[in-house]
């Protein structure tokens, strides 16, 4: 459209905006007093209090909700074919009006007749006419842009002829990035759309190369499923696991902003309540510790730890040096075994049945016959002797040597310190295997010396030795009976209320509380009027089974982070999300079916993503050929767009000071990040620092599943030279860039990098 005549669509969609805001202003200030309302009353009984948290919760989650809808929260409308005047209204998230019909305003992008929005294509228009994109900023449409399907036909807003339009994907993906990840309702393609809204409820893998959107789905996927089964997964909760902090406090944004925060993201080495493993593990180390082979040298150090008693050793009991011999702790030990329980869980068994034996010997001892051996002591006599054993506290100490509290911290540390327990545990490993594991203990005073590959360990003794379990469990059913009771006190009250000659004769039309709900029903709502939300206190609980687990990057996972992941996830509801082409952990995964095959067996269904969003064709020139040295056999993906920038490579004697240079004299918009292998990061920093630069630095693994416009490349011959998966690690590098690429080395160039030219001057 030209200035002299205005576009007649945007007054149009502006009156349906002007609406829709109005309607989220009602709905903010009606929430916002009804929170108010409810701040102000003051709670008397537990149940009253518990009653006021959950509403309070329940209108601060509107509120947020509300407000995070607020930017372009109209974004689409649909004008179906053969149905008179259909239009959908599609939004972030969905309106109904206030007046006597409750219009629809806007339809949530997640239900089910939005879903066109999104799959229609000329090719299989899906009733849609015409597809509407209307781009708006602080309550004003700006601009709108039309498919007309049936015809196939483009309409753009601006040149307001029949041309191919710069579409609102092709904006998104122009547009400078700010660091954070954003939402992609507005453009969300087929092939994405089809992962997102999958209603498999097994194992869904998600395999695409760089720049596919994978992030993007998993997000949306998790937005999706908590719309379509709210009720379920706000109970159990879902869980979203990211390869580092970096990554998840750059997708952290995208959820809330389409309105739901009950997420828990969170990275493996976090997922052990109360550790936080900070401690640095060689590329070996971390290859071991992730190989399924550790769990024979984890049963072995349990077991390790359920000793037996050399020759000679007593303990003084009645004045008298009561044996511990081999064979009582054996008999015990057997016993304490045969409950197939957890070490810790199987504690009592072992002190019980070791007191049994005891007390047999201390009898015989004291009450034997002289004359013919026979047992003079009574049962009760017995019975005496062994409960004076259970209340002595050396007896007791003495016996839990050989059955001893375990934590799986204390059992970890105390394995990597001992060479001859590794070398027992280890038979056929080679010497560097072991070698990689042998960690002398040091002084703790925290979890420093603890490494993320530590971690899946921990959680793999946790079950061993049966760690906190039953406190957990304890916890759980005390809980639970006290809601029972209180439960069971508010169906009495409001039965006894009930007019009493209704007692003797009930009328069959009056409903009784008890006939609505039982104190069981009633206690298990009162389970989520907690004032912790469901996240938080999965966070907190080492056994918490989630609902649906995504796993993001989930190619860096070894074999026993699966496990621990697996655990947490009994019903197997799961959407992973990977590229085996960009593994850099020693211990990550090249195949998907490896994977899975042990879990599920061939009930896992499998997704490609094909186009990259990212990274501009200039620059993937380059990275495929690295792809196809990792893998021949795996198609790169497309790439979207051209931008006309070539990737170029800088040789220079002083890599910092060139970068510092090149840097100062740039005119890039949009954020710049150095990558460098991790090896050398540090030291790069500093120099640039020196240098007087600030631009930030990114060692290679940190780098994983982050996209900047501009990626300076410092010598990616450290990359490749750093690790096995060095190769991997390159193409990860060369793919984070949406805009420019630009290398700079003091060392010779990789191959497939060797022809990239010299910026001209
Ligand atoms: N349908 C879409 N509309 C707009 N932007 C999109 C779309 N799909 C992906 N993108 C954008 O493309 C970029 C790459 O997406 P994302 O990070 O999810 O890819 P990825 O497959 O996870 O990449 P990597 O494997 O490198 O981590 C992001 O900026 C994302 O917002």
């Amino acid at each position: 459209m030209t200035a002299e005549t205005p576009d007649p669509r945007l007054p149009d969609e502006q009156t349906h905006l002007d609406a829709v805001y109005a309607r989220l202003d009602r709905m903010r200030a009606t929430t916002r007093r009804r929170l108010a309302e409810t701040l102000r009353e003051s709670a008397g009984t537990p149940q009253a209090l518990s009653e006021r948290e959950s509403y309070e919760r329940m209108y601060s989650d509107e509120l947020t909700k509300i407000d995070a809808a607020e930017h372009n929260l109209y974004f689409g409308r649909l004008d179906m074919v053969d149905r008179t005047d259909e239009v959908r209204r599609i939004g972030r998230i969905g309106i109904l009006d206030d007046d006597e019909r409750d219009t629809t305003l806007l339809l949530d992008w997640r239900a089910p007749l939005s879903r066109p929005f999104y799959l229609a294509t000329p090719a299989t228009p899906e009733d849609v006419d015409r597809r509407r994109h209307i781009r708006t900023r602080s309550r004003s449409v700006r601009s709108v842009s039309d498919e007309y399907l049936q015809s196939g036909e483009i309409v753009d807003e601006e040149a307001g002829a029949n041309v191919v339009n710069e579409s609102a994907l092709v904006n998104a993906l122009n547009a400078a990035r700010t660091g954070e990840m954003t939402d992609i309702v507005e453009t969300i393609q087929r092939e994405q759309d089809e992962i997102i809204r999958s209603t498999h409820r097994g194992v869904i893998v998600v395999q695409g190369g760089p720049g596919t959107g994978k992030t993007a789905v998993a997000l949306h996927r998790a937005a999706y499923l908590l719309y379509t089964h709210r009720d379920l997964l706000s109970r159990s909760g879902v869980l979203i696991l990211g390869p580092n902090d970096d990554f998840l406090r750059y997708i952290g944004q995208v959820l809330p902003s389409l309105g739901e925060t009950g997420v828990l993201l969170s990275t493996v080495a976090d997922l052990f309540p109360d550790v936080k493993a900070r401690g640095h593990d060689t590329r070996d180390a971390v290859a071991v510790k992730g190989d399924e082979r550790m769990l024979n040298v984890l049963r072995a150090a349990v077991r390790g730890r359920e000793s037996l008693p050399g020759a000679g050793l007593t303990v003084r009991f009645d004045g008298y040096d009561l044996p511990i011999d081999a064979e009582v702790i054996k008999t015990a030990r057997a016993a304490a075994r045969s409950t197939r329980r957890a070490h810790n869980l199987a504690q009592r068994t072992f002190l019980r049945s070791a007191l049994d034996e005891l007390a047999a010997v201390h009898a015989k001892r004291i009450g034997s016959s002289e004359l013919d051996g026979s047992q003079l002591l009574t049962a009760a006599d017995l019975e005496d002797i062994r409960t004076e054993l259970e209340a002595d506290p050396g007896v007791t100490a003495a016996v839990l040597e050989f059955w001893p509290t375990l934590t799986p911290q204390a059992v970890l540390r105390d394995l990597y310190d001992d060479p001859s327990f590794l070398r027992k545990a280890t038979r056929g490993w080679t010497d560097a295997d072991r070698a990689a594991l042998f960690r002398p203990a040091q002084p703790q005073r925290d979890d420093a010396d603890l490494s993320p590959a530590d971690v899946p360990l921990l959680d793999e003794l946790a079950e061993l030795v049966g760690y906190r379990t039953d406190e957990a469990d304890r916890i759980t059913k005390a809980r639970w009976r006290q809601q029972l009771a209180e439960a069971q006190d508010a169906l009495d009250i409001l039965t006894g209320s009930a007019p009493q000659d209704l007692e003797d004769e009930l009328d069959p039309e009056i409903l009784m509380a008890y006939d609505l709900i039982d104190a069981e029903q009633l206690a298990e709502r009162q389970v989520h009027t907690e004032r912790r939300t469901t996240a938080e206190r999965a966070y907190e609980d080492r056994t918490w089974t989630f609902g649906h687990v995504i796993v993001d990057e989930a190619q860096e996972l070894s074999p026993m982070a699966w496990r621990m992941v697996m655990r947490r996830i009994p019903n197997r509801w799961m959407t992973v999300i990977g590229d085996t082409a960009q593994t850099s952990d020693a211990a990550g995964a090249t195949s998907w079916s490896d994977v899975f095959t042990q879990y599920v067996a061939d009930r896992w269904r499998l997704h490609e993503l094909t186009v990259n969003y990212r990274t501009p064709s200039e620059i993937t020139r380059y990275a495929n050929r690295v792809l196809d040295w990792i893998n021949p056999d795996q198609s790169p993906p497309t790439s979207l767009r051209s931008n006309g920038v070539e990737p170029v490579a800088i040789a220079t004697d002083d890599p910092a000071a060139s970068i510092a240079a090149l840097v100062a004299a740039s005119d890039w918009t949009g954020l710049t990040t150095v990558i460098a292998s991790d090896g050398t990061a540090d030291a790069l920093r500093a120099a640039l620092a020196d240098a007087g630069s600030d631009v930030s630095v990114h060692p290679i693994t940190a780098a994983k599943g982050l996209e900047f416009d501009t990626v300076i490349l410092a010598d990616p011959a450290d990359l490749v030279s750093e690790s096995p998966r060095g190769y991997n690690d390159l193409y990860v590098a060369l793919t984070r860039a949406t805009q420019r690429l630009i290398v700079v080395h003091s060392r010779p160039l990789p191959p497939d990098l060797a022809d990239l030219p010299a910026p001209e001057r």
